[in-house]
Parts: C-alpha cells; structure tokens; sequence
C-alpha cells in the first residue's frame, strides 16, 4: 500500500502534475498511520515520591532535549514546571511533553515530521525505529485523584514506578486498579534500588498479590559481589548483564553477554538464566505463540530469541484484562536502567491504533465513538427514512459524516508566557490550524488560532493534529478542562452542529464532590475584576474546584476535594496571578437538610435590571427528600425526567428540580406560540429556572452551606407568570428569591440539621499493629470499620477488571541481599498486611497520616474517597457549629 503511493507519488512530481486529491488522500491516511503506529501515549503512575519527575527527568535527557538533569530536589525539573510545585517537590499539574525514543539522530527530520516504517514494521523490534512518546505525568497525591483520572482517560499505555524500599503502596494500589478499569497496559518499574533497604524481591511479590497479576520479571538488580552497591541490571529477556559506571550521566552503559558474566560473575549469570526459565514458563501459560517457540527450540528456555520474548510480553500486555505484568528494574536518581525501560515503552505498550474505541455519550446514550462514525458511513448510502429523523439519534448519525475531527481537551494550563494552553487528544480525524471548535460541553463554537507540539521547554508550532496524538491548542477563551471539542464541516461561529451532535462527549467522568472549602475577599474594589478573571482560569484548569458567589454578601467561596487541593489553588491564586485577596482558613464543606415542608411561595419581581424593565412572577414550595445519606454521583444538573408538561433536573448533593408546566408541553413547540411571549422560549425559561434554584440551593440559610436532601417544585404557568418585559435574568433572580424565602421560612419552622462528609478510607497496616489501628478509628475517631482483610484479598473497592489472587509462592524472584524482616519471603509477605476498611468522618481524618504513623512505626498507609454525606447527631452538631463560630 504505501509502496504503490510513493511510487505513484514520484511519478507524479517528476511530470510536475498537480497530485490528485484521491492521491492526496491516501498520502496523508498512510502518514497519518504511520504516525499512529509509531506513537505511544503514556503515563506514569505512582505513590507520592516514588520518582516519577526524576525518572521523567532522565527519560527527557537521554531522549535529547534536554541539555542537563533536572533536580527535583534543587526545583529544576522540566515537568514540575508551577513554582508551587517546584517549591514542595510535588507533581500538582500533569504536563503532557513529547518527545522520541530512540533518540532522533541530530541531523534528521525535524521533531514534528512523520516517521518513515519498514515494510517489515510488525516483525522487527519497535525499540529499533523512533517513535514518538506523548507522556503524561501525573500526580501522586490523593487529593490529586481527580487529576490522575482526568490524565488516565488520555493515556494508551502506562508505566507505574515503585519505590524499591516502599513496595506497593496505597496510592499505587488504587491508580492501578483506575487504570485496570481503563484497560489500561502497564508495565513497571522498581525504582529506587540503590537506597538502603532496597528489596525487589518482597516487590515483586507484592506486585503479585495487592496487583493481582502476574509480575513477568524482565530485568534483576545487579548488586556488586552479590551484595554491594546496585550497580546495573540482568537483561532476562536478551540474556546479558547491563552495568552503569557510577558517577557518570548514565549514557555510557557497558553491556556483557552471557557467557562473558559467567565468567566474572558466576553466581549473577546463573541467576538470569534461572530469570529467565521462570520468564518463558509465564509467557507459555498465556501466550500460545510463546509455547510454539518453546517446541521449536527443543524446549530450551535460553534458546528462544530475545525478539520473540518481546513480542511474547506484547501480546500478553495487550491482553484485556492484563494478567501478566511485565518488571523492570533501576535507579533513576542514580542514571540506572532508564533507558531500557524506555525501550519497554516503546515494544510492549501499544500505539493509539491498537486501544479499544473510546466511548461517548450521545443524546444521554452510551456508545463508542467507532460505532457512531461507522453508523454515519453507511448513512451516506442509506438515507434515514422520514420518521426515523425525528429522533435525536439517529439525525446525529446521518450527520457524522460532516464531523471532522472529534478530541478530547484534557488539560488547561495557564502559562505565563504563551497564555492559556489547552492540551487536546484527538481521537478521530485532524484538527487544523485555524479550525472552527465546537464545544459540546459549552455549547458554543470557537477558533483553533494556533496548534502546538510541546518537546521539553519548547513548543513547535504545527499545522494540524491527527487522531492519536496529543497537542495543545492557544488562543481558545473558553475550553475548560474535560470538555469535548468537535470539527463539524461547514460550522459558523455562531451556530451549532444539527442532530444530537451537539451533545456528544468523549469519555464523560463524574467528577467528586468537594468537601473542604474556603472564602476568598479581593482587598479591594478595584482588585475584584482580577481575582474573578483568575478564578476562572482556575476553574477552566481544574473542574473539581468549585465556586460560589453569594450575592448579598458578596462572599466568594472556593471548594475542592481536600486541603491540598485547596491550599494550592490558593498558592496559585496568590503568588502566580498575583491576585489580592484574603483567604480564610480551609474547612470542612457541610451541608444542610431542611426538616420541614413549607407552603407554596410566590415572588414578584418588578425592577429594572441592568437599566431595562424587567418582570417575572415565580410560586415555588420545598419538602426535604428523607434520605438519611447522600451518596456522591452527579455534579451538574441534569435533567432526569422527560414528560410533557412536567420537567424534572436531578441537582448535586440529593436535590432535585420539578417544574411543572401546565399549558406547554415539551414536545409540542406549537402550543408555545400562545402561551410564551415570542422572545422567549421553553429551553431557555427552563435553563433559568434551574440557574436560579442552583444558586438558591448553593447556601443554606442556617449556616451557609450548601443544601441538600430537598425537593424544589416550581409551578409555572405561561399566561399569568410571563411578561412583555420577561427576561431569562428575571425569571432566574425570582426563581432564587422564592427558593430563597422558602428555606428560610422551612428552617425558622423546624430547625435545618447538618450533615458531613464521611470518607471511605483504606488502610495497610501490619499485623501486629491492627488492633491499635482498628480501636483507634471506631472509637476514637467514630468510624464504622466494614471489612478486615488479609492485603491479599479482593479489596472491597474492587474495580471492573476481575481481581486475580495469586500465590505469592509461585512467583519468580531473585533472592534479596538486603532483605528485611518483611522481605523475608518464607515469613510469608501477604499474611503480615492487613487491610482495614472503614467508614470515618472527614473531620476525624484531618491530619491522620502523622497519627497512624505513630501507631504502626511508620509503616502504615491509607487512602480514601468521599462515600457520602450523612446527617449528624444533635450532640455533634452542636459541637461542630460551636468551633465554626470559635473563628
Ligand atoms: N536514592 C534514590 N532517590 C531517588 C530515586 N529516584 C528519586 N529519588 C528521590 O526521591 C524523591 C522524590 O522523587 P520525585 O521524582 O519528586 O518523585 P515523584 O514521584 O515525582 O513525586 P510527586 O511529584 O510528589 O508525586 C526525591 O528526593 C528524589 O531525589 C532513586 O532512584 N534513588
């Protein structure tokens, strides 16, 4: 295929020919493939601190673009780039970078040219051509989790690094199973082996048993004389030994095949030759082909080619769901190993082209992106019949075949010197410079000015992206992170896709609801406008902060998911938009329940606003909703209910919306016409509607927090509540005041009740340490502990993919030089772990990391998520409010 174009190609050129479209096309499809294969969008996984910068740090030097190592410890690393982040050494923002490994030579194409593959591409070793890596590195931090997951629904592939002294750790454990619920191949790297302490074996084993897969060991430390300094790695799969002289950058790597180190290092050869009997015994029990090779060479495990145990790994990394799990080994902050785990990369994680469709939300229907374009192909022949265009749907199919690009923006970053920066993948078709956006989510198009590759520091400036592949867009003013962008043939600015095309998304997450908050004040007047624009980009960066504005006090309160999340938005607010503002301490997000239903309340609003007449008339009541707890889900309004003269919106936090419309059905605009002034509509003076309940339910009267549990019925009736001078801001401002007046007036008659945050927590303790830990959080810190399990056992936040138990016995590993009590293996690893999930308020939670420390000797760690919100004891409240008003 790509022969006959290029042959094709030449020909044309030398009769100077303008190409043929059709020509054109199938160039740019065979490049655009090309490319696709030779991609690897990545991640890298991890606990806080594993090493995720440093060894990202390396992977840019080696790969060439840049000129010295970055020091996360000396804040000058290129993938911590927010002065937040470079001053506490954490990873806060993911940065997406590209770059090519192999390395491209230094007189070849420039970075943003297509790859030129072999016709025998699928046969050779990928790590044998350079490809281009889209790496994505995310945060460690649990408060970050929201961030982690936003990254995974981008990535291809990832590679999740260990610390060689920690083991699996909590963290890890639960941005694993994320990952696995993606179907997401991984591989690993035990990292950090030069520490004391270092035990790769006990990881592997842990790697087996809280991973719950089979740990396929590629690569074995190498520790000088069998126990000194680890000074390099046993290359199990090519059989040699790869050893880094210390002190140097670690390009200089000096390699011994294995008949060589049997001579030097007997004891060490011996081992890789026992590695890799293990590695073939893995592969054949999942891999056919493997046990093929195995015949073929008289079943003789060193035998087979270091190229076929490659492609071995490949086919079983790519297997859905992922039961083995390829190990790699080294020291990044000691230049140890990062180059063959590049090469990792590039052989065993898969391009875009071999991920499974991405799936979508059309018209409140799931699919997958394939199956829409697909459908829309064939609709080209086939013309819908006249009744089938009536839905939603199946207009939306008909009309794909005008879609021109579909892409995901997972990111937005604020960068002081090029502006806003909007990280896109796309997933189908190329978007083009100068392209017009459509914004599902917003709901309004935009142009795409300016496209950009980011390598390292430096941005490249590009005319198109292909599906596959990661890029940012500038000079957008509206993309939010999370949002949808669509190219839709023949879109104006001002109009939007037909169909239900308008309503498709990519990948849709539910994003957590917040829990801890604070209140931001602009020092002055004249500061408002800056602390509101930066609050924005705040906003469009990072979803999971939420705002709210209260408009009689003008207070501003900002939420997020946990204190960190906070207190970094509060450092970026500060120190890198320079914004004046006092902001408050950081506390927990409450929320209040009515216990009373009241009577029905009509609010009459007759002022100017902004200058112009402006009239609406809004009869709203409320009852509380009697459910004891709020279980977490929706975030934004959503409208649930569909029936004609009734709409009904689900609210965040167990509130819901009805309206009931007598007189104007949803589905008959006719009888519109009579009821509903002609510069109005029913959409828009619903949308008002819910705006203005939101904002209504957004503060509770009693203590300010947002409400929940409660049922809002609005009665509307066209011809007495609307106006000549009705505008969609005046039905929203009566709408508030009358949901306003009506909590107060439920909560003067029966006291509101508060309800908190309760947090499903996970903690890895060790045995001996259990029965402090378990007294701990049911009596001192109130909570209700569900299940103690042995670490091995499918933990009780399960995710999709089938969890496996493995026998940590029959695991491969080479033996430990430093090996500690834990890393005993004949001690039995799995049984010392203990795992103790509970149910403990947030508030209890709040600094509980120093405190189980202290209770198991350092050792234990945790994590958790919001479960719900749950209404609390009179005792309790009582003391809650009592502290509130200490400050
Ligand atoms: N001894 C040793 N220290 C390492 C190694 N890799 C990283 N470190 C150190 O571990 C600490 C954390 O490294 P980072 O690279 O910031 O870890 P991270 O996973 O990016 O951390 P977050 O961004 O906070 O999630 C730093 O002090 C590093 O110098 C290693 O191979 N050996």
């Amino acid at each position: 295929m790509q022969v006959g174009w290029v042959w094709c190609a030449r020909r044309v050129a030398r009769h100077h020919v303008k190409t043929p479209r059709r020509l054109l096309y199938v160039q740019a499809q065979s490049q655009h493939d090309a490319l696709s294969k030779a991609t690897r969008n990545i991640g890298i996984i991890a606990h806080i601190d594993a090493g995720k910068t440093t060894t990202t740090e390396r992977m840019l030097y080696y790969s060439g673009y840049t000129r010295r190592i970055g020091d996360v410890d000396e804040g000058s690393t290129v993938t911590d780039f927010l002065p937040a982040e470079r001053a506490r050494g954490i990873t806060i923002q993911s940065a997406a970078i590209t770059f090519h490994w192999p390395p491209l030579p230094p007189d070849s194409l420039t970075p943003a040219q297509t790859p030129r593959l072999p016709a025998s591409f699928d046969a050779t070793l990928r790590s044998s051509i350079s490809h281009n890596i889209n790496l994505i590195d995310t945060p460690g931090h649990a408060d970050f989790t929201f961030e982690v997951l936003r990254s995974l629904r981008v990535l291809d592939g990832a590679v999740c690094i260990l610390d060689g002294v920690a083991g699996v750790e909590a963290q890890t454990e639960k941005v694993w199973t994320q990952a696995g619920a993606y179907h997401i191949p991984r591989i690993i790297f035990v990292n950090k082996l030069d520490r004391d302490g270092a035990a790769f074996s006990r990881t592997v084993k842990e790697i087996g048993v809280r991973l719950h897969g089979w740990p396929a060991v590629c690569q074995i430390p190498w520790w000088r004389g069998g126990n000194g300094n680890f000074t390099g790695i046993g290359d199990v799969v090519n059989l040699r030994g790869m050893l880094w002289p210390s002190g140097g950058d670690g390009r200089d790597i000096k390699a011994f095949g294995i008949e060589e180190l049997g001579k030097t290092d007997t004891t060490f050869a011996e081992e890789i030759k026992k590695a890799r009997v293990a590695l073939v015994e893995l592969l054949s029990e999942h891999d056919d082909v493997m046990v093929e090779h195995f015949l073929e060479h008289d079943e003789d495990h060193l035998a087979i080619s270091g190229i076929q145990i490659m492609h071995s790994l490949r086919r079983v990394v790519l297997q859905a769901p992922q039961i083995v799990i390829p190990v790699f080994a080294g020291a990044s902050f000691r230049n140890i190993g990062v180059q063959p785990l590049l090469d990792a990369v590039v052989d065993l994680l898969p391009s875009p082209c071999e991920r499974p469709d991405p799936e979508i939300s059309l018209a409140n229907q799931s699919s997958t992106l394939s199956v829409l374009l697909d459908a829309g192909a064939s609709a080209k022949t086939t013309r819908p019949a006249k009744k089938q265009q009536k839905n939603d749907q199946s207009l939306a199919i008909a009309e794909t075949k005008n879609l021109t690009a579909c892409a995901l923006a997972f990111k937005v970053v604020n960068d002081t010197k090029r502006g806003v920066l909007v990280y896109v993948r796309v997933y189908s078709g190329t978007i083009d410079r100068g392209a017009t956006l459509y914004n599902t989510n917003l709901g309004l198009a935009e142009r795409a000015p300016r496209l950009l590759k980011m390598y390292a520091n430096d941005a490249v400036e590009v005319d198109s992206i292909g599906s596959g592949q990661i890029g940012v867009i500038t000079g957008l003013k509206h993309a939010r992170t999370g949002d949808t962008l669509i190219v839709y043939r023949g879109l104006q600015m001002k109009s939007s896709p037909p169909g239900a095309l308008n309503t498709l998304q990519l990948r849709p997450i539910n994003v957590p609801p917040p829990v801890f908050f604070t209140s931001i004040e602009p020092n002055s007047l004249s500061e408002q406008k800056h602390v509101q624009e930066s609050l924005g980009i705040l906003l469009r960066e990072d979803p999971s902060l939420h705002l709210s504005i209260d408009e009689e006090s003008g207070q501003t309160h900002l939420a997020g998911m946990g204190d960190l999340h906070l207190e970094i938005a509060r450092d970026r607010l500060l120190n890198d938009f320079k914004a004046k503002a006092r902001i408050g301490k950081i506390e927990i997000g409450y929320r209040e329940a009515i216990t009373t239903s009241t009577d029905a309340h009509t609010h009459n609003l007759d002022k100017p606003i902004a200058g112009k007449a402006a009239k609406a008339c809004i009869t709203a009541s409320i009852e509380p909703i009697d459910d004891s707890a709020i279980v977490p889900g929706i975030q934004k309004p959503t409208l649930a209910e569909d029936s004609s003269f009734e709409t009904k919106f689900d609210f965040p936090d167990n509130n819901t919306l009805h309206i009931s419309h007598p007189n104007v059905s949803r589905h008959d605009s006719a009888s519109h016409k009579s009821h509903i002034p002609p510069h109005l509509s029913l959409p828009g003076i619903l949308s008002s509607i819910q705006a203005g309940t939101s904002a209504a339910l957004a503060r509770g009267p009693t203590n300010g927090f947002p409400v929940a549990n409660t049922r809002v019925t609005i009665e509307l009736d066209a011809q007495t509540n609307l106006f000549p001078e009705t505008t969609p801001t005046a039905i929203s401002m009566a709408t508030r005041a009358a949901v306003q007046y009506t909590l107060k007036q439920a909560c003067d008659a029966a006291p509101a009740v508060l309800m908190e945050p309760v947090m499903l927590v996970t903690v890895y303790v060790n045995e001996s340490s259990l029965g402090a830990v378990v007294q701990d959080l049911s009596s001192a810190r109130g909570g209700q502990v569900l299940s103690l399990d042995s670490a091995d056992a499918p933990s009780s936040s399960s995710s999709s993919e089938t969890e496996l138990r493995i026998d940590p016995n029959r695991i491969y590993t080479p033996p430990d030089p430093f090996a500690s009590g834990t890393g005993d293996m004949s001690s039995g690893l799995a049984d010392s772990q203990r795992q103790i999930v509970a149910r403990v308020p947030l508030k209890e939670m709040v600094g509980y990391l120093n405190h189980l420390r202290a209770l198991t000797g350092g050792r234990g760690t945790f994590v958790m998520g919001v479960d719900g919100f749950e209404k609390m004891g009179s005792q309790r409240m009582k003391e809650v409010v009592e502290r509130m008003r200490e400050f």
